[in-house]
């Protein structure tokens, strides 16, 4: 009976699930706070993932661990091993302007060059449009850059116990997986294959990256001798973590708004809406990510003064359509619509429907509208959904749940409440471990269907097509 752990670093938070590698039955769990902000000194997270692994019962038990995490961070290390600057994350878009060149610079049809040839068209998020922004404003930090890595990486070379003073030995043992090498721009999802020209037109040169290990391949071992599995992006951990296959498109919402599905062929949407992105098994992961999900939910409850519980509780004495108030929630700006300088507004106020009930279920309907888009863009590549599963932190909300349904006109599967991208990283920790996919029994899921609302999204796409 040994014990797995999988580690979810995602944006807000870091937790830890130990399972059993033959049953997949929960042992200990814990959790740690990440910093807030869009740029962070990546020690955070270490000591985020000690403190969460303490809270889990520690790792010396364990045969086997995986870490997950949030995509596109720009990890860069120096000759020694050290971080040369805080990472900027994916939700960062300072690199905007960069993403937009780096697509001008490939000729007039860039954004089909960008897609075909690394799966996605570069946004803010993508992780060579940092390196772009880095070369551009931080020469010096550019070139001491001598390897460059994401934070799921980053993190299992700290669980193998190299640092800073590892020195070239330490920067040659950098692994990762394919899923989150999909993300940085310069990794083909289609070849398998690191990009070096993007990273000389980026960077300026082409640093020391991490080896992208295969699905089941083992990686470093940590000082206890646990083996490391390759980890994964977050979103492509929550893909295992919910047992998601061909024909299930996942929406996530936590910090980020993620819609995806699992295909077995890789994709490129010239449109830029869907990035082309691996999945941790050999399959693909096209996805649209926006970036204003469960923070919408956060501060409308700091606004009206309730708890998240209670904002659920208050939008659902609402009427459906929020009394005709629409919340397009660009709060800090947006990706899907690629808007980076955008911000959220609230349409169609009245003296009747401006109250705290509606403005609660507004941010409900405005985050689940925008998904709406995502959604769309992903289906509007011939993705077929046959079944819609709703995880992340706001997955919690019956609201949330409720008006996703409403507004894709969708049954929508919300798992039992979990750590989903945890449970993926556990799963390929065991798989990595035993040689194959682990049979550990699908959580129990509820499904909620609530009666259509198209006119709800049409409300709210005219007021996005009045603003912008
Ligand atoms: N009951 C709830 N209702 C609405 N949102 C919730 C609820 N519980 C948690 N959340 C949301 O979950 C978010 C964290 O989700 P999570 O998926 O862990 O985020 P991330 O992976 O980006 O760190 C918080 O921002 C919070 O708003
Ligand atoms: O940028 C993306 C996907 O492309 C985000 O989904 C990040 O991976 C962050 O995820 P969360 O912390 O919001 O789960």
């Amino acid at each position: 009976m040994p014990l797995v752990a999988g580690v979810d670093s995602s944006t807000q938070s870091c937790k830890v699930v130990i399972r059993d590698a033959d049953t997949g039955a929960l042992h200990r769990q814990g959790t740690a706070r990440h910093a807030p902000g869009t740029e962070v000194d990546p020690e955070t997270w270490w000591q985020a993932l000690i403190e969460a692994a303490d809270a889990a019962g520690g790792l010396d038990d364990v045969a086997a661990v995986a870490v997950s995490g949030q995509q596109h961070g720009m990890v860069c290390l120096d000759a020694d091993g050290a971080v040369v600057r805080p990472a900027l994350l994916w939700n960062d878009t300072r690199s905007a302007a960069a993403a937009e060149n780096l697509v001008a610079e490939a000729g007039p049809d860039g954004a089909r060059y960008w897609a075909e040839t690394s799966g996605t068209v570069p946004v803010a998020s993508i992780t060579a449009a940092k390196l772009r922004w880095l070369a551009e404003n931080e020469p010096e930090n550019a070139a001491r850059t001598a390897a460059v890595c994401l934070p799921h990486d980053w993190l299992s070379w700290r669980l193998a116990g190299y640092g800073p003073g590892s020195g070239a030995d330490g920067l040659a043992a950098l692994r990762t997986d394919r899923s989150d090498a999909s993300g940085t721009g310069y990794w083909s999802p289609a070849t398998g294959e690191y990009l070096p020209d993007v990273l000389k037109t980026t960077l300026g040169h082409v640093p020391v990256l991490p080896v992208v290990l295969g699905p089941l391949e083992a990686g470093l071992r940590t000082p206890a001798g646990a083996v490391i599995a390759p980890g994964t992006g977050d979103n492509a951990g929550a893909a295992l973590g919910v047992g998601a296959g061909v024909g299930d498109i996942v929406v996530s919402v936590g910090t980020s708004g993620t819609v995806f599905a699992v295909a077995d062929a890789p994709t490129a949407d010239a449109t830029g809406l869907v990035a082309g992105f691996a999945d941790a098994t050999g399959n693909f992961l096209p996805l649209a990510c926006t970036l204003n999900a469960s923070r919408v939910f956060d501060a409308t409850a700091a606004v009206l003064g309730v708890d998240l519980a209670a904002l659920t509780d208050l939008a659902l004495t609402a009427e459906p359509g929020a009394g005709g108030l629409s919340l397009i929630p660009y709060f800090e700006g947006e990706r899907t619509p690629n808007l980076p300088e955008a911000e959220a507004s609230l349409h169609g106020m009245t003296l009747a429907n401006y109250a705290p009930a509606n403005l609660a279920r507004a941010a409900f309907e405005g985050v689940a509208c925008s998904l709406a888009d995502a959604f769309q863009a992903v289906t509007g590549l011939g993705i077929a959904a046959q079944r819609v599963i709703l995880v992340g932190g706001g997955a919690r909300s019956a609201a949330m749940q409720q008006t996703l349904s409403a507004v894709l006109g969708l049954p929508v599967e919300v798992p039992e409440p979990g750590e989903y991208v945890a449970d993926g990283a556990a799963r390929q920790a065991a798989a990595v471990l035993t040689g194959e996919w682990p049979a550990w029994k699908t959580q129990d899921s509820a499904t909620v269907s609530a009666a259509p609302e198209p006119e709800l999204l049409e409300r709210y796409r005219a007021a996005v097509r009045r603003q912008y």
